[in-house]
C-alpha cells in the first residue's frame, strides 16, 4: 500500500489518515521492499550452552521476514558486570542478518526465543539460559528505553565486539565508532575463543 492509494480524496466517507500514520505505513513498506542488516548477540550461562545458542540461531532463521547471513565463533567469557565466581561463564556469539522486521518486532522475537529457551527475569545480569540483545539495526540510533539502538552497553562488552569482529571486520557501531577500534579500547580478559566449538549457519 502506497500513501497515495490511501489518501483517496474523491470518496468523501473516508477520513483523512493522520501525517504520523502514514509515516508509518510508508516506512512499513520501505522495509518490506529493503531488508535491512541487524546484528543479534546470544549468550547462555546455564544449561547446554551450546545447544541453546544453536537452538536460538535456528529459531530466529524461523521466523518469516528473518535470514541469517553470518555466525560467529563461539567465545567461553567470565560474566561481565557482576562479583567474579558469583555465576558461570557464559558462551556468547553475535549473528548477523538480514530482516524485513520493523526493530520493534524483532525485539519481540528476540523475547519469545528467550521464553522458548526458559529464560526467567529476576535479578539484572543474574545468570541465564539465553539471552537475546538487539545489538545494532540498520544505521538507527534510538534512546527508546523499551528498546535502544545501538544496545547501550555493546561498546564497552568485548563479549560482544570480539564475535561481532570476527563475522564483520568492517563493521560500526552507530554513533559509537568502528567495532575494531571500540574492542582495541576494551580489555579482552576473560574473553577467550574456544575453537573446538561450533555454531552451525542455519540451511
Ligand atoms: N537493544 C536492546 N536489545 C534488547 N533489549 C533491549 C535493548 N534496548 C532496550 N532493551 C530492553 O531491555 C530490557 C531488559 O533486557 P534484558 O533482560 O535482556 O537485559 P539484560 O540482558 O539483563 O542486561 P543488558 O541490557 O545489560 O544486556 C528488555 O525488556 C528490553 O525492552
Ligand atoms: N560474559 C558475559 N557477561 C554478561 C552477559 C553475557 O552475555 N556475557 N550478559 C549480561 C546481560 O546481558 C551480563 N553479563
Amino acid at each position: 500500500m502506497t500513501a497515495s492509494s490511501l489518501r483517496g480524496p474523491s470518496d468523501p466517507t473516508v477520513q483523512p489518515v493522520p501525517a504520523s500514520v502514514m509515516e508509518q505505513v510508508d516506512a512499513a513498506d520501505t522495509t518490506l521492499s529493503n531488508p535491512k542488516r541487524a546484528v543479534v548477540a546470544l549468550g547462555s550461562n546455564l544449561g547446554n550452552r551450546l545447544e541453546t545458542l544453536q537452538g536460538a540461531i535456528d529459531a530466529l532463521e524461523d521466523t518469516p521476514g528473518v535470514r541469517i547471513k553470518a555466525v560467529s565463533p563461539v567465545y567461553e567469557t567470565e560474566p561481565w558486570g557482576v562479583e567474579p565466581g558469583s555465576q558461570p561463564t557464559y558462551y556468547n556469539a553475535v549473528v548477523v542478518l538480514k530482516t524485513t522486521l520493523p526493530p520493534s518486532s524483532l525485539l519481540e522475537r528476540a523475547h519469545a526465543v528467550e521464553e522458548a529457551f526458559n529464560r526467567v527475569r529476576d535479578e539484572r545480569w543474574g545468570p541465564r539460559t539465553l539471552d537475546v540483545d538487539i545489538v545494532a539495526y540498520a544505521d538507527v540510533v534510538s534512546d527508546d528505553p523499551q528498546l535502544t539502538l545501538p544496545h547501550p552497553r555493546a561498546h564497552e562488552r568485548a563479549f560482544v565486539l570480539a564475535p561481532w569482529f570476527d563475522i564483520d571486520p568492517e563493521a560500526l557501531v552507530p554513533g559509537r565508532g568502528t567495532v575494531a577500534e571500540l574492542l582495541a579500547a576494551v580489555t579482552r580478559h576473560g574473553v577467550e575463543a574456544r575453537g573446538d566449538l561450533e555454531l552451525r549457519l542455519p540451511e
